[in-house]
């Protein structure tokens, strides 16, 4: 069984590399629609893959970062990075592009290891993302598996997100926190979702 939470974003980017001049060549933003489907090996307390109330915790502060964001890959020159650093309060610098391929990728990739890293109270079971789509227009989507995490080599610290995003998270260590826990210097999951109450025990 697979359950879709749909996430929204106005993003901001440049596609190096794409037929387009506009594209390109120009700053240009989308309003980005994400999918986030779960799968589960079974149901929780309630009867579900895992609560839509609990995604709205760490995994869509995550995904509300490239809110307002500029999105940028690490590879552009440092006048450039240095610019944008000093004239947008929201960015993220990515090691990879932000295309909407590379925008499902790093979404997955970061959703992956948030639940991971999240200590299940309510019955849950193996709770896994299965894929992350971007929608970068209506008539444009990337959907991201997570067999295609292979092609790159990702790791936590080499996404960067600008002090005005982190300060924006409800914990703004949150990020911190899950570096250090793959870093194996906590002992425990660093997120706990709420104990939802029963009515049928
Ligand atoms: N496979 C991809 N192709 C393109 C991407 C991408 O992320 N993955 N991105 C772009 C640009 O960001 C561009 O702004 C969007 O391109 P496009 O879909 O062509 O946008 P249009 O609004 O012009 O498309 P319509 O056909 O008018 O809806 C380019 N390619």
């Amino acid at each position: 069984m697979i359950i879709r939470k749909k996430f929204k974003f106005e993003g901001a980017h440049i596609v190096r590399d794409c037929s387009s001049n506009r594209c390109k060549k120009s700053l240009h933003g989308h309003s980005y629609i994400v999918e986030v489907f779960l799968t589960s090996n079974k149901l929780d307390y309630g009867q579900m893959i895992y609560d839509f109330g609990l995604t709205k915790g760490t995994i869509k502060d995550i995904i509300d970062s490239f809110d307002h964001a500029y999105a940028m890959w690490s590879k552009e020159s440092d006048d450039f990075k240095s610019f944008i650093k000093a004239n947008s309060d929201r960015y993220i610098i990515m090691p990879v592009s932000p295309s909407a391929e590379c925008f499902s990728l790093t979404l997955l990739f970061l959703i992956d290891k948030i639940l991971q890293a999240t200590e299940f109270k309510n019955g849950e079971g193996d709770v896994r993302v299965r894929s992350v789509r971007v929608h970068e227009t209506e008539t444009g989507y990337a959907e991201a598996f997570r067999e295609d995490l292979e092609w790159f080599n990702f790791s936590l610290k080499d996404i960067i997100f600008s002090s005005e995003i982190k300060n924006e998270w409800t914990d703004k260590e949150m990020y911190d926190k899950l570096i250090a826990y793959y870093d194996k210097q906590l002992g425990t999951k660093p997120f706990s979702n709420p104990v939802v109450s029963r009515h049928f025990e």
